[in-house]
């Protein structure tokens, strides 16, 4: 494949985005070990997440401008929240439960860097969920993701 398109790219746009997020949080507040963590959402909550993957899978500045974000003001949101293990366990449960339900790209190889940002990104969450203050500066660039290993899509040629 000559020219490898960002995860975002292949994942569809902003609406795959939106949509993900928006039938996962619906899930979320179902459930019985998440819906406490999540009562107090806001209003915005999903579109922020959805921002901020679109983001991080090079689709361009969403969190970034559309929501004057970064990675310490998100990384912020999640600072003495006390997340546990079970807790993240579910939440990854839930999302690859949203993403084959939404009928996300499921090629090996965009699944392996999808599962892959998404064990980053909720081990990170746990950790500083245990932590007082925010370590990060807010000068710290957004996390950027890509192909990883496979090096782009699937591709049967
Ligand atoms: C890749 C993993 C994750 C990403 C990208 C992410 C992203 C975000 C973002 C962007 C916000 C800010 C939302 C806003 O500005 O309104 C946020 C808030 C939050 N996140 Fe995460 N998060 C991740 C993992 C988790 C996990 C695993 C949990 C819990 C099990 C969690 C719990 C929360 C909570 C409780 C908030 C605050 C919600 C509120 O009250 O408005 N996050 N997250």
């Amino acid at each position: 494949m000559k020219n490898i398109p960002t995860l975002y790219e292949w994942a569809g746009d902003i609406k795959t985005f939106e949509n993900l997020f928006a039938q996962f949080y619906d899930k979320v507040l179902k459930d019985d070990l998440l819906s406490e963590v999540f009562k107090n959402m806001s209003p915005e909550h999903v579109k922020h997440v959805a921002n901020f993957v679109a983001e991080v899978f090079g689709g361009g500045q969403f969190y970034t401008l559309e929501n004057n974000g970064s990675h310490s003001k998100m990384i912020g949101q999640h600072i003495g929240k006390m997340l546990s293990e079970e807790k993240r366990q579910r939440w990854v449960h839930l999302l690859l439960q949203t993403a084959d339900e939404i009928g996300l790209k499921s090629d090996p190889e965009f699944r392996s860097a999808f599962v892959g940002y998404i064990e980053w990104g909720t081990r990170l969450a746990v950790i500083n969920s245990q932590l007082t203050e925010n370590p990060m500066d807010t000068n710290e660039p957004m996390p950027k993701w890509g192909w990883g290993e496979t090096g782009g899509p699937y591709d049967p040629d």
